[in-house]
């Protein structure tokens, strides 16, 4: 996945916010990156660009040989539900259904039939292998963004994309969670890009990039938390 000389601009005039000015990354199959940076930096943006959620003002996005700049909505939406998992903070799960359905889910979608050992496989890779039948709403946080991560496996995905996927949990479920995305990378060779606030969870990741005002302000490979949180802090310096 790669990113060349990406900007995105939200309104116009004198409200033109420049949320990405750019932003030249790869993000090679097989790693974990963790985007980091103040509030307001654009790691959101970066993600929702990388994931074509969002569409850069200018520039290109690339998706191994895809370029996803350019697409027609109807595209951008087959090409995320097809190779792009996505993790949010908020799980995102459907209360009315039961955890196999959630993480069948993207596969119904795509009118595509659901491979019951993979399913098995998945949950099980999850650690969720007897909870198939469950309800979301029954399980804990922690539980509930592990189906989230197995939703978005379903696929096998090109790249996942995880937004604050620990904000809403207590450190132990947190690093599961991290956990777990760390071994989709190293046991599945997924490919993981991660915004996140926490130095201790960015220290997961192969490499951290930093963003400072929509500009790539350096990365760190293999970082201790403390070595982030040190440059978060003096980001702001010249
Ligand atoms: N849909 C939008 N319309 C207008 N401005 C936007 C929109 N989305 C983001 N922005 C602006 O773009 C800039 C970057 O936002 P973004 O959400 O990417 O930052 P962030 O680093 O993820 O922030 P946070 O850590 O607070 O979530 C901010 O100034 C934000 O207000």
């Amino acid at each position: 996945m790669r990113l060349d000389a990406v900007s995105k601009v939200y309104g116009s005039g004198k409200h033109a916010v420049r949320a990405l000015d750019g932003v030249t990354a790869g993000f090679a199959r097989g790693t974990f990156t963790a985007v980091m940076g103040p509030s307001g930096s654009g790691k959101s943006t970066l993600l929702n660009c990388a994931a074509g959620l969002d569409r850069p003002t200018s520039g290109r996005v690339l998706l191994g040989d895809t370029e996803l700049s350019g697409r027609s909505e109807t595209e951008l939406t087959q090409l995320r539900r097809d190779r792009i998992g996505f993790v949010f903070q908020a799980y995102n799960l459907l209360g009315a259904l039961s955890v196999a359905d959630n993480v069948t889910l993207p596969l119904r979608l795509a009118g595509k039939p659901v491979d019951r050992g993979r399913l098995a496989g998945v949950l099980a890779a999850v650690g969720l292998a007897e909870h198939h039948d469950r309800r979301p709403g029954s399980l804990s946080g922690g539980q509930q963004q592990r189906v989230a991560v197995a939703r978005a496996l379903i696929t096998g995905p090109d790249l996942v994309c995880a937004d604050e996927p620990t904000g809403a949990l207590d450190s132990r479920s947190g690093r599961q969670v991290l956990d777990l995305l760390r071994r989709i990378v190293d046991e599945l060779g997924q490919t993981v890009l991660m915004v996140t606030h926490d130095p201790v969870a960015a220290a997961w990741a192969d490499t951290v990039v930093f963003l400072a005002d929509g500009r790539l302000a350096g990365e760190l490979h293999r970082p201790s938390a403390e070595r982030i949180a040190q440059r978060l802090t003096h980001l702001g310096d010249a």
